[in-house]
């Protein structure tokens, strides 16, 4: 198995760290445009491998993409991450060029690739990444939903007192602070629903908190996280390795799920070795199926920046 991240910074660096100790790959590329970069961090790794004990061997390259030829998963972390008092979405103008430019790098040498974009904003890269990749739909998923989701059960284990891992919890619509819906009324602890053990303040916050989580951070730490965001990406290409198919909720096409059509949202989807090959219908109520309308009418008019400046 050989596997490609794009972007050897804060995200790509430590998504790469994550595939390593789990023994992800035989190989595992980082690329970066920075001269140099990639090389150091990857060299940094591999001096982890006599402490860990792990056999992916890591390799940096600086902007050599015959490096990474073959490679069966193709993370793509390249681009800025936002400033505190950013939103995600005014990243489109730089990352589109970023992202589009290193998607047809990718596949002049891994024409059949699975890939997972992460690159904000995700929703808006993901649908770039559709439109102009050439790859079935189901090879291309956006990270979003996995982080969020995570983000979504810690802030209710804050709440209940429990253990993250004793949830179940899912976070649907866009990655963006206002377009995110975490589907308070379909989470459980043990089964049990979490509506039954919190009052609705306590929802109220778990809700608003995940909402903005990444803003929440990237206040507190002057650039945006990447311990969660590399996990939960390093989570999907587990997924997809060792065809696990889980269910994570994931960036991808919609052609008529969820009402939606011609766009990518965060759904949740089975993911196994051939990408996500599933789309689960979680049968949303009235009023959840109406802020996830609006949160594709947000989406959409990002994609439409893409149409107005040629991306697409
Ligand atoms: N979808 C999600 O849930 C999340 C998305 N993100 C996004 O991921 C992206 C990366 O974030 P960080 O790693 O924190 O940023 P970073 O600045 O630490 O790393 C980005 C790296 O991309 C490299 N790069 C820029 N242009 C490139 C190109 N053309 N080819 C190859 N490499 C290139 C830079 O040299 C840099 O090393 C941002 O857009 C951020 O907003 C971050 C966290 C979560
Ligand atoms: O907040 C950001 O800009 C980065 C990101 O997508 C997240 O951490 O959720």
């Amino acid at each position: 198995m050989k596997i490609t991240v794009v972007g050897a910074g804060a995200v790509g660096a430590t998504c790469a760290d994550n595939i390593a100790r789990k023994e992800l790959a035989e190989e595992l590329i980082l690329l970066d445009i920075r001269e140099g970069f990639a090389e150091g961090k990857a060299i940094d790794m591999m001096q982890t491998s006599a402490l860990l004990g792990f056999d992916t061997k890591i390799k940096g390259v600086t902007n050599d993409y015959a490096a990474t030829a073959d490679s069966e998963v193709v993370v793509i972390t390249s681009g800025l991450p936002r400033k505190p008092g950013m939103t995600r979405e005014e990243l489109i103008g730089t990352n589109a060029n970023i992202v589009k430019s290193v998607t047809e790098n990718i596949l002049k040498y891994s024409p059949n690739t699975i890939i997972i974009v992460v690159s904000n904003p995700m929703d808006t890269m993901n649908y770039l990444t559709l439109k102009t990749s050439g790859l079935p739909k189901n090879k291309i998923l956006g990270m979003g939903g996995a982080l969020d989701s995570a983000r979504f059960k810690y802030y209710l284990s804050v709440e209940l007192g429990c253990s993250p891992a004793d949830l179940n919890a899912v976070v649907i619509g866009g990655h963006g602070d206002t377009t995110m819906i975490p589907l308070i009324n379909h989470a459980t602890w043990n089964s049990i629903p979490v509506t039954q053990l919190l009052t609705k303040e306590q929802q109220d916050r778990v809700v608003s908190s995940t909402m903005v989580g990444g803003a929440t951070l990237t206040k507190l730490i002057g650039t945006s996280a990447w311990y969660a965001p590399g996990a939960g990406t390093a989570a999907m290409v587990e997924s997809i390795v060792r065809d696990e198919k889980k269910l994570i909720s994931c960036g991808v096409a919609l052609d008529g799920e969820y009402g939606q059509k011609d766009i990518s949202l965060v759904v949740p989807v089975i993911i196994g070795k051939n990408g996500w090959e599933k789309i689960l219908d979680f049968k949303l109520s009235d009023s959840e199926q109406a802020e996830f309308n609006k949160s594709a009418d947000a989406v959409r008019a990002m994609n439409q920046v893409l149409k107005e400046s040629n991306h697409i």
